[in-house]
């Protein structure tokens, strides 16, 4: 670490950078592109004219925007129309005056909550607090009814349902109050896109990341890219930002091909407003073309594209095979100079600019939104933070050169479906109302390409479509990494705005006037935290401002200035030059140090589930989010569909959550202090980090049923009459609750059950290496520092976790399925060896380990169906294992028998 930090300061990032030009210069292809600028005269003016177009930004001080200062005189009127909507009365209808019906449309509100039927929300709650008080009567009687001769199995039993029982109300009570949402978007477009005054829609820059052009294919980037690059928002208030942390030329060539194809694509899915807007996808689908009137060029336009679809992918295809291959010195660039990512894990940060304002248009002559290519600086010895780094330098890069009040992140894989997307954010981040308080806009998680029965609960609809509409109800969903709009500020670390109905005053039109700002600034501070210095002098305050700003943001004084603009835009003075060099500067490897970046801005580092931290640091601020889910889905990604992989990404998750309840962020104890996240939604978040240690108790009782049949015990004692009504009680208010929650969700019953099945391989694999592998980086880590800092360094996307594990996960379920079986095999065969009256113990014990087979079935399907693939190994050990508990079981039997006096008992396997 020392030497790295030695070598590697500050001192000498600054060489570094000079050695390396700031951005990479054009004409590295033989054909050069419009949009591709070599620095110089060129690209300078291209950089200063399009940013100069961004000086007015949104809502400030623009002539239509009077009417902000307005808002608070008709904050009543808006409370009457809110009322009236919530009667059921969409808004005042005077059809007498279509001007007035104008006015009032304009002051609608934007969104609207809206609550979900009583005659389907009410028998739920009921059954809920039901199943409480049936469970609590339950354990008490499993605990006053102990079984004497098989008291282990016993306890062990009843621990595991305590547990059970606490995790359910972890995750049950977070549902208590859950809501569905309405947005308009032609009445955001009435207020913000007024005809004949400039466009007040608010800047957006997209952030998009990637790591491994093997792993996830330049072609999938390229479409997530080209549907940003079409969508339905204002062009010249759209950038995109693609990171590429494998600092990959084929990624980098890839995009210039991508801004290439773009200028043709984008203008064709605007012309005929196709949907989605990301090719491959469209082109899979089915068109009919005598749906709808279709424009008569369409069909023949649409040929053409297709065709040149094709031709862009057979040029991509040619980049990737081209990069299988390093050649010995390493990747040239067309213009002859060697690509400065040569070295994946030691290079300098890397920046250009395609397209924007004076970038190439678009064939039709028109304007195509900025996409900026970023790598930032890697070096030997600095800790970089994967996901959450390469976003937290997406956030300085985009503040230097855009400085959007709003971004929206995507995995690279994650393209956007509904090209009104933002729009719909915007309804929420927009709303003179209640916007200022909301954080982000999180869009459910939707899938392509899964299997139609969804084995291994890909889809993960039960979280999407329940748990997460359930906290849009309490402070907002969580954030899951992806398809989610943030609001610039609230990832600054700032807290929401006390009064959310009183408009932002400020207007910033040019640079010099900052001092104001930072006036006002100053008295929230960064943390929220009142700093009075009213009495003290303006100058002096600027400057004691100016240097907590440093320690807090880093650096960079333009980046630092930039967080001051509310509601974004740059400085129109500074050079585009002097930007580019500053935007190298903020993607340093040691901007970083000794700042609040990843500890209390940004993202936030310390877990590999960065996503679950950064939005609880919010919440736990006082933001609230968004739950927003269209009817066409936003966004649409991949997700793994064979069971290794499966598991894999299973087991990163809860090895994150571990990570994230060992932490200083631990929602077990963090942010008591403040009391601004709410009980239930605490809850969610206690429930999102403890759930990988219920596998512990999982494991036990899977492994239960196998022992109660080799061992002829049981976890219960002889059951009276009366005691099995408890059963029969919990078991229906446990279905349930399960019945009336996919009433009010809409989810099937399929789903639900592969999410039940998924759940218990999960927990016995995935989740359990994950608390083994989290308690040993706990325990282990003070010992084997450097041993565990060189696995962590290595992070091709988690690479570690893909490469290593896959065939141990596959061990637990094996075993536990195989002993469950053998159980069984071994119960019948005892029963029939005894004679009927065997039969009726037996029967519990059968159903119990029927309960463990069929959770595992698509387990055990992955298993075959993958047979020629599943390792010897997997098989060895798992029979060996399953073999020797058996054995072991059968061994001991005799042993527990006499105790138990002359019933001699036989054993059913091999006496
Ligand atoms: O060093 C790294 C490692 C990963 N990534 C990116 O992180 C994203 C997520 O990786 P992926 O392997 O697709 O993980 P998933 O499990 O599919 O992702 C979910 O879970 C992650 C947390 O584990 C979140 O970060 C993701 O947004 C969320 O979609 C991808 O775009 C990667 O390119 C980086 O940018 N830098
Ligand atoms: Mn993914």
């Amino acid at each position: 670490m020392l030497y790295g930090k030695m070598t590697y300061g500050r001192g000498h990032d600054d060489e570094e950078n000079s050695q390396f030009p700031p951005v990479i210069a054009g004409g590295f292809r033989s054909k050069p592109v419009s949009g591709e600028f070599p620095i110089g005269s060129h690209g300078e003016q291209m950089l200063a004219s399009s940013l100069h177009k961004r000086v007015h930004p949104y809502p400030v001080s623009e002539p239509g925007s009077a009417k902000w200062d307005e808002t608070r005189k008709r904050g009543w009127k808006e409370k009457m129309d809110d009322w009236k909507m919530q009667q059921g009365n969409l808004g005042p209808e005077p059809d007498d005056d279509p001007d007035a019906v104008m006015v009032d449309e304009t002051r609608q509100p934007l969104s609207r909550k809206v609550p979900i039927a009583s005659s389907k929300i009410n028998p739920y709650r009921m059954i809920i607090v039901a199943r409480l008080v049936i469970l609590a009567l339950f354990l008490r009687y499993r605990i006053l009814n102990p079984v004497h001769d098989a008291i282990g199995l016993w306890l062990t039993s009843i621990i595991c349902e305590i547990w059970f029982a606490f995790s359910w109300i972890l995750d049950q009570f977070p549902k208590w109050l859950p809501i569905d949402r309405e947005t308009y978007l032609d009445r955001l477009s009435l207020r913000y896109e007024r005809e004949g005054e400039p466009n007040m829609l608010a800047p957006v820059d997209f952030f998009v990341s990637t790591v491994d052009p093997m792993k996830e294919p330049p072609l999938v980037t390229a479409n997530t890219i080209l549907s940003i690059l079409a969508v339905d928002y204002p062009v010249e208030k759209i950038s995109c930002y693609l990171s590429d942390d494998g600092a990959s030329m084929c990624t980098f060539e890839a995009l210039s091909e991508t801004a290439e194809f773009a200028r043709k694509w984008v203008p064709f899915c605007k012309k005929f407003n196709i949907e989605p807007r990301a090719p491959e996808m469209y082109f899979a689908l089915k068109v009919d073309y005598l749906k709808d009137k279709v424009q008569p060029t369409f069909v023949k336009e649409r040929r053409a594209m297709k065709r040149e679809y094709e031709e862009f992918k057979v040029r991509i295809n040619a980049i990737v095979a081209k990069a299988q291959k390093v050649p010995p010195e390493g990747w040239i660039m067309q213009d002859g100079t060697p690509w400065p990512g040569n070295n994946t894990r030691d290079h300098p940060g890397m920046i250009q600019v395609f397209l924007g304002h004076s970038g190439g248009h678009d064939v039709e002559g028109n304007e195509l939104p900025r996409l900026v290519y970023v790598s930032r600086e890697k070096r030997p010895g600095f800790a970089h933070h994967k996901k959450a780094g390469a976003m937290n330098a997406l956030i300085r890069v985009s503040a230097v050169l855009t400085n959007a009040p709003f971004m929206l992140n995507l995995d690279c894989d994650h393209y956007v479906n509904n090209s009104k997307a933002v729009r719909e954010a915007m309804c929420f981040l927009m709303d003179p109302q209640t916007g200022k308080k909301v954080c982000y806009v999180q869009f459910p998680q939707r899938f392509d390409g899964i299997d139609k029965h969804d084995r291994y609960a890909n889809r993960n609809t039960v979280f999407f479509d329940i748990n997460m509409k359930g906290l849009d109800g309490v402070q907002g969903p969580v954030y899951v990494g992806t398809g989610c709009v943030f609001r610039r500020q609230a990832l600054y670390g700032y807290e929401p705005p006390k009064d959310p109905k009183r408009p932002k005053m400020v207007s910033c039109d040019c640079c010099p006037c900052f001092g104001r700002r930072k006036t006002k600034e100053s008295k929230r501070g960064a943390n929220g935290e009142a700093t009075n210095l009213e009495g003290v002098d303006d100058d002096k305050q600027l400057l004691m401002s100016q240097m907590n700003f440093e320690k807090r943001f880093g650096q960079s004084a333009i980046f630092v200035t930039s967080t001051l603009m509310e509601e974004g835009g740059v400085p129109p003075s500074s050079s585009p030059a002097s930007l580019l060099k500053e935007a190298i500067h903020v993607i340093s490897c040691g901007y970083e140090d000794k700042t609040d970046w990843g500890t209390e801005l940004g993202w936030i580092y310390g877990s590999i589930t960065e996503d679950i931290l950064t939005g609880f640091k919010m919440h736990c601020r006082g933001w609230r989010s968004i739950y927003c889910m269209p009817k066409r889905p936003a966004f649409k990604g991949s997700a793994p569909i064979n069971l290794s992989d499966r598991l894999n990404q299973v087991l990163r998750w809860a090895l994150g959550s571990v990570e994230i309840f060992f932490s200083r962020h631990s929602p077990v104890w963090y942010g008591y202090k403040e009391g601004k996240l709410k009980w239930l939604e605490r809850f969610a978040y206690v429930n999102t980090t403890v759930y990988p240690f219920t596998s512990i108790p999982l494991l036990a009782y899977c492994t239960l049923p196998a022992i109660c049949l080799l061992t002829d015990k049981f976890i219960m004692p002889e059951i009276s009459t009366f005691a099995s009504l408890f059963f029969i009680a919990l078991f229906i208010s446990i279905f349930a609750t399960g019945i009336l929650e996919l009433r009010w969700s809409g989810v099937s019953i399929e789903e639900w059950w592969r999410n039940e099945q998924f759940w218990v391989i999960g927990g016995i694999s995935a989740h359990l290496f994950a608390v083994v592998q989290g308690l040993l980086k706990i325990l282990a880590g003070i010992d084997t520092n450097f041993t565990v800092t060189s696995k962590a360094t290595d992070d091709e996307e988690f690479g570690e976790l893909y490469a290593f594990k896959w065939t141990t996960l596959l061990i637990p379920p094996t075993t536990i399925l195989i002993i469950n079986l053998v159980g069984v095999v071994a119960g019948v065969s005892d029963a029939i060896n005894n004679g009927y009256q065997s039969w009726g113990p037996l029967f519990g014990k059968l159903f119990f380990a029927f309960w463990v087979i069929v959770h595992l079935y698509p387990f055990l399907k992955g298993l075959m169906g993958r047979q020629n693939r599943t390792p010897t190994i997997v098989v060895i050990w798992s029979v060996l294992l399953a073999s020797i508990f058996s054995l072991l079981w059968v061994r001991i039997d005799p042993f527990v028998m006499k105790t138990k006096g002359p019933d001699t008992k036989q054993c059913g396997i091999n006496c």
